[in-house]
């Protein structure tokens, strides 16, 4: 007898189901072996009061002289009478509210099996049992044959009751065997060998690989990491791209080129100044690959003409700005999105914080804003939820980084990088350099593809190959680096290495349409126009301020173009540069307030000037 073990739920399913199903008024009984309380309180006092009435109630009104329909056994019994009792049960009725794994439907179904005797005269009838569960205890999910209930509600475990004992017999044999069959084969020495198996198997690798603790507080983990998995350091990575001829870069966007808790999701300057830098070298191809919609990623990357786009896990993609956009799957049936929309629903009400996205091709439950464990809790049981009805469907269903997500079936990143792979060798450049950065699950697809047997025959024979996972966690990928920031640190060493080879007027010209500058005449050497391809090695580039130009402003004031007068808050910056330094420098720019007026003079050798001014 214990609080939490629902025996007043029980009775009062019993009396609802006499009151209901009149046929088993005198013919059943219940009979309720409650072993001596483990504890004592005044709560387990209440309980036993409510106990006592409810069978007092129940005998009064539905008992007769020879007849009680509850027996309450209220003292500790033996094992020898308790198997008696369990033997003889037509069923087993466990309503605990809450529990660990509870034994007694294994020991009821052992019980009601028997023991055959070979030297038995009579043979045996095929035993039966039935079980009705509580879906709240341990060992009920093992339960295949049971009939299980949510014991809070009493009307339904008055009708399982009802149904249990009303079953025919075939059936309570067929249950019956394969409880039996189960139990008999999962015994101690079954779980013991498992459980044995599966820790080699957890620890079998354990020596030979490096264990990295991660995480804070109760988030902190241990992961065990294969020994190749390092750290990706920007001078190794830098100079294998110098060396390649045929580059593939395949980035992922949120967590890798854009942290997750970025509330702004657009990428800063400094991401399209690194991505457009990349893609204008011709020895590369760089790939945006996502699990985002085509339409904001065409938007947020519409400085970058050369970069190509897979969204939507690879649903969608586009080669680059100029060419339209490929669907890659045959699929056209989505009517799976109507099964599951309101399962993702069910879940959205009963998670605050909780949304759903819709993308032409999948749906995503997020629960990012949601409270973290129960948002968690939330996302593991609707996965199962959404598995088990979406299981003929063409679907699969796959968590992320606070997200669910059900998309077609044989859509993968993984098949993306194979794609561009393939592209690159078809056109007889097959790559000598990967380059693949991701943070999630979806990622790992990537990774275990670029190198895999498909693609090593779709790249260079002594091509370099780079997984690189964000974070510190057992990938596939062999590299990791910490976070967005030594991501962007890491392309930026790339994109340094490629612009040594493009030259300053088209470092200049692409600096000036990603910034929105308007490009002043030049009037300073009174030349009109901007002395296109005057622009050389060895020149300098300032940008200043206009308080260190006074006389500039003087020169500038009858300019259609200039904006005087300026406060004094406009005029605080100042820098200078040498034109070596221009690819450097440029990313300074982003770093500027936009609302400010610059002035910047790019110097030639002769002195040749431009000018251009800042604005939001
Ligand atoms: O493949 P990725 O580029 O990493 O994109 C995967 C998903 O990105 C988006 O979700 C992410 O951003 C959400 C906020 O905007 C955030 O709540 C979520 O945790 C992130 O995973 C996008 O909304 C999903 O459709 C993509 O699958």
């Amino acid at each position: 007898m214990d609080i939490f073990k629902g025996i007043n739920l029980k009775l009062l399913a019993f009396e609802h189901m006499l009151k209901i199903h009149h046929k088993w008024q005198g013919r059943a009984v219940l009979v309720q072996i409650a072993n001596p309380a483990r504890a004592q309180g005044k709560d387990l006092k209440e309980i036993q009061d409510e106990i006592q009435e409810s069978c007092q109630r129940i005998n009064r009104t539905f008992g007769h002289e020879g007849y009680s329909p509850v027996v309450l056994i209220e003292r500790s019994m033996s094992a020898v009478e308790k198997v008696a009792y369990y033997s003889i049960a037509e069923c087993v009725v466990v309503t605990a509210v809450r529990d660990g794994m509870n034994l007694t439907p294994y020991e009821y179904i052992v019980y009601r099996q028997g023991i055959f005797d070979s030297a038995d005269s009579v043979a045996k009838s095929p035993a039966k049992s039935m079980l009705v569960v509580s879906e709240f205890i341990g060992c009920s999910p093992s339960l295949s044959g049971a009939i299980r209930i949510n014991s809070w509600n009493i009307q339904t475990t008055g009708e399982a009751l009802n149904e249990a004992i009303s079953l025919s017999d075939a059936e309570k044999e067929l249950r019956h065997e394969k409880h039996y069959r189960y139990v008999s084969t999962h015994n101690v020495a079954y779980w013991s060998k498992s459980f044995m198996q599966g820790l080699e198997r957890t620890c079998k690798d354990h020596f030979s690989r490096t264990c990295w603790g991660s995480g804070l507080g109760f988030g902190f983990r241990v992961v065990a990491v294969d020994p190749n998995f390092r750290k990706l350091h920007a001078d190794g990575i830098a100079s294998a791209y110098t060396k390649a001829k045929s580059r593939a870069i395949l980035l992922d966007y949120d967590g890798t080129l854009v942290p997750q808790t970025s509330i702004n999701k657009k990428p800063s300057r400094e991401v399209i100044r690194i991505v457009s830098t990349l893609c204008e070298d011709k020895q590369n191809v760089v790939f945006i690959v996502s699990g985002r919609g085509r339409q904001s990623l065409d938007e947020w990357f519409l400085p970058c003409e050369k970069l190509g786009i897979s969204a939507e896990h690879g649903y969608f993609i586009r080669w680059t700005q100029d060419q339209e956009w490929e669907t890659y799957s045959h699929t056209t049936d989505f009517t799976w999105m109507q099964i599951a929309d309101p399962v993702m629903n069910l879940y959205t009400e009963s998670t605050d914080g909780s949304c759903i996205e819709t993308k032409d091709s999948a749906l995503v439950w997020h629960h990012r804003d949601a409270d973290p464990d129960f948002g968690s809790a939330q996302a593991k049981e609707m996965l199962d939820h959404l598995e088990s009805v979406l299981a003929n469907e063409p679907v699969s269903v796959k968590s992320g980084k606070f997200i669910v997500e059900v998309k077609p079936q044989g859509i993968s990143k993984g098949l993306v990088a194979e794609k561009i792979l393939s592209s690159l060798a078809e056109k007889g450049r097959p790559a000598d350099f990967v380059l693949c950065i991701g943070d999630d699950r979806s990622d790992e697809d990537m990774f275990e593809n670029i190198a895999g047997p498909v693609a090593e025959k779709l790249i260079a024979p002594d091509a370099s190959i780079f997984g690189c996972t964000v974070g510190q966690k057992p990938s596939q990928a062999r590299f990791f680096l910490d976070d967005t920031n030594d991501v962007l640190n890491t392309l930026t060493a790339l994109a340094d290495a490629s612009e040594q080879f493009v030259s300053p007027e088209k470092l200049i010209h692409s600096f000036l349409i990603r910034s929105s500058l308007i490009i002043h005449n030049d009037t300073m050497n009174g030349r009109s126009k901007f002395p296109h391809g005057t622009l050389i090695q060895g020149s300098s580039l300032c940008l200043r301020n206009l308080s260190t130009f006074p006389d500039y402003v003087r020169n500038f004031k009858g300019e259609e173009t200039f904006r005087p007068p300026f406060s004094q808050r406009e005029l605080c910056h100042c820098i200078d540069w040498d034109t070596s330094l221009v690819r450097r420098n440029l990313s300074l720019i982003s770093s500027f307030e936009p609302s400010f007026t610059y002035i910047a003079t790019l110097r030639a050798v002769k002195f040749h000037s431009i000018f251009f001014q800042l604005y939001k």
